[in-house]
């Protein structure tokens, strides 16, 4: 939803912002002037080629990287200044993170690895509730070995909200799985974002899970080049690829 039709401002939004990586003597513009907003409850569906700045962009409005040129908001508050230590912070309490590999501990259980986040939460949900809203109430006790990749999937998204981010950055969380179970995924996804309201953003190489989102954007060398919005989602269950 765009912000007149939300009737919301944006929760993160990036003016104008550049990325250049340099090794040696060569420079790489992974982004070439990003203004993007993500707004409140929406999600979005980034799509575009290998190479073309998604992962970059994702980083950069999560905090995990900085931009080498333009700006970063989240509300009113501004992001591209913050030292390292204040950056951290507005990480760690507002973004969550789910990447293609789930970074488990195998030595812990699903409740244990989500309780690595609560503990230090400000007001987290309990392990067990994190773990209910992705549907793995039956598989507290598991440890990673003893889930399949869908539901070890699943786990890392139950620890990445049960801090109640009001932001949740997802790169290629199906990328590993096959379809069947990758639908499981985005089902948990979804699911968090209806019950929590938690705007989402995804990045996918699929053009079919696009249809899941609220709005589309395309990217290209280090641009955005077109934005759709969906007029409805599709439940994920209707996309297979
Ligand atoms: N740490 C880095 N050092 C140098 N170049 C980098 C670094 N990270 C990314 N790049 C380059 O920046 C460009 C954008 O990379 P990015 O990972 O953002 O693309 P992407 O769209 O997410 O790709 P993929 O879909 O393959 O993950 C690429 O050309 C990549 O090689």
């Amino acid at each position: 939803m765009s912000e007149e039709a939300s009737g919301h401002p944006a929760i993160l939004r990036t003016a104008a912002v550049t990325k250049v990586y340099r090794t040696g003597a060569v420079a790489v513009h992974a982004l070439r002037g990003i203004d993007f907003a993500l707004y409140p409850h929406e999600v979005v569906a980034l799509l575009g080629a290998s190479g073309s700045g998604k992962s970059t962009l994702l980083n950069i409005l999560g905090g995990l990287d900085r931009p080498t040129s333009g700006r970063i908001f989240f509300r009113d508050r501004e992001l591209t200044n913050l030292d390292d230590e204040e950056l951290t912070e507005f990480r760690r309490a507002h973004v969550g993170f789910v990447f293609q590999f789930y970074n488990l501990v195998p030595s812990l259980t699903a409740r244990e690895n989500v309780a690595l986040v609560t503990e230090v939460a400000e007001n987290p949900m309990r392990p067990e509730e994190a773990l209910e809203q992705v549907g793995l109430s039956a598989r507290l006790d598991h440890f990673p070995s003893e889930l399949s990749g869908g539901e070890q999937q699943r786990v890392s998204i139950a620890r990445a909200i049960a801090k109640r981010p009001e932001i949740l950055l997802c790169d290629e969380p199906t990328g590993a799985l096959d379809s069947t179970t990758g639908v499981t995924v985005l089902d948990a996804l979804i699911e968090v974002n209806r019950n929590l309201g938690t705007a989402t953003a995804l990045i996918t190489h699929n053009v079919e899970i696009r249809r899941i989102a609220d709005r589309v954007v395309y990217m290209a060398d280090g641009r955005i080049t077109r934005v759709e919005e969906n007029e409805a989602r599709v439940a994920p269950s209707e996309v297979s690829w």
